[in-house]
């Protein structure tokens, strides 16, 4: 997906909200286990329930990596019913990846032309080679890790290099790099402080934004910090929307939560 198509998406929907499905057994409702695949019969009915109040998902494979051949099966069906049923919709697959050029190379084509996402994160700490493999597919975008929501943040990318710190040197010398539109960056939401100075060096980048909700970050310090004139911002939950509730009524409560946010985004965009 073009960067264009999602910014038309996110103006039609009035909506920023990105939706984590990182689904795990033991929080799904119990009557799904029943099911020949629970996971994905609890992706598709979140995303049929939600689809209309985001403009992305974002499966941590993690969630599916821990299941085995069963899980990757599951993430399989997941991004083939998104792509086949919801194509406006923009799909990032949170993989945190990146190694040597040729395995890079062998990454990008998993998620990209093998899964077909359009999105996938990559954790820049190998440097050039190690990112622009993925760089090189158009129309898919790489999200390179910059500044992260947890606290262990704290120990190298806030560390000063060449007198700045090394999330904001990630930040500069990436954009060096050949390809480099096609790159958006995760800057945790509990973060905010950091985004003026993170927009004065990536003005217009897009910015996956983990950390509302279950972490404690706040949407509207987010926006007020790193909104660009095209929004320039996606915001994840995961938790705080996909477990809204653990009885039957899960893919409507989920919903509900969803468009509390979307609710709040829509404000915000009509300011
Ligand atoms: O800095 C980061 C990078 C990635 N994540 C991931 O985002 C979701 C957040 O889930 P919540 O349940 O909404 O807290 C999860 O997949 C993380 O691995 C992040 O939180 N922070």
């Amino acid at each position: 997906m073009t960067t264009e198509s999602l910014v038309l998406e996110i103006k039609k929907k009035q909506s920023f909200l990105c939706i984590g499905l990182d689904v795990d057994l033991d929080k799904i409702p119990k009557h799904l286990l029943q099911e020949e695949d629970p996971i994905f019969a609890f992706n598709k009915a979140i995303i049929d329930a939600t689809h209309h109040l985001a403009v992305a998902y974002k499966p941590n494979t993690a969630f599916y990596e821990a299941y085995g051949i069963k899980g990757w099966m599951s993430l399989e069906k997941t991004i083939a019913y998104l792509n086949s049923n919801y194509p406006e919709i923009f799909t990032i697959a949170d993989a945190k990846r990146g190694d040597i050029g040729n395995t890079s190379k062998m990454y990008a084509k998993a998620f990209f032309e093998d899964l077909g996402f359009d999105s996938v994160t990559v954790a820049p700490y190998m440097g050039k080679d190690s990112v622009e493999p993925f760089l090189s597919f158009k129309d898919k975008h790489t999200i390179l890790l910059a500044l992260t929501s947890n606290q262990g943040a704290f120990d190298f990318q806030t560390k000063k290099v060449n007198g700045d710190a090394l999330y904001n040197e990630v930040l500069r010398t990436s954009k060096t790099w050949e390809n480099a539109k096609n790159l958006m960056y995760v800057i945790g939401a509990t973060k905010a402080e950091y985004l003026s100075k993170i927009r004065e060096i990536i003005p217009d980048s897009f910015l996956l934004v983990p950390g509302v909700g279950a972490q404690g970050g706040n949407l509207k310090d987010v926006c007020k910090y790193g909104m660009t004139k095209n929004v320039g911002l996606l915001i994840n939950s995961s938790r705080g929307i996909i477990y809204a509730s653990s009885e039957k009524d899960f893919a409507k409560a989920a919903a509900g939560k969803a468009k509390e946010l979307q609710s709040q985004m829509q404000q915000i965009l009509s300011k």
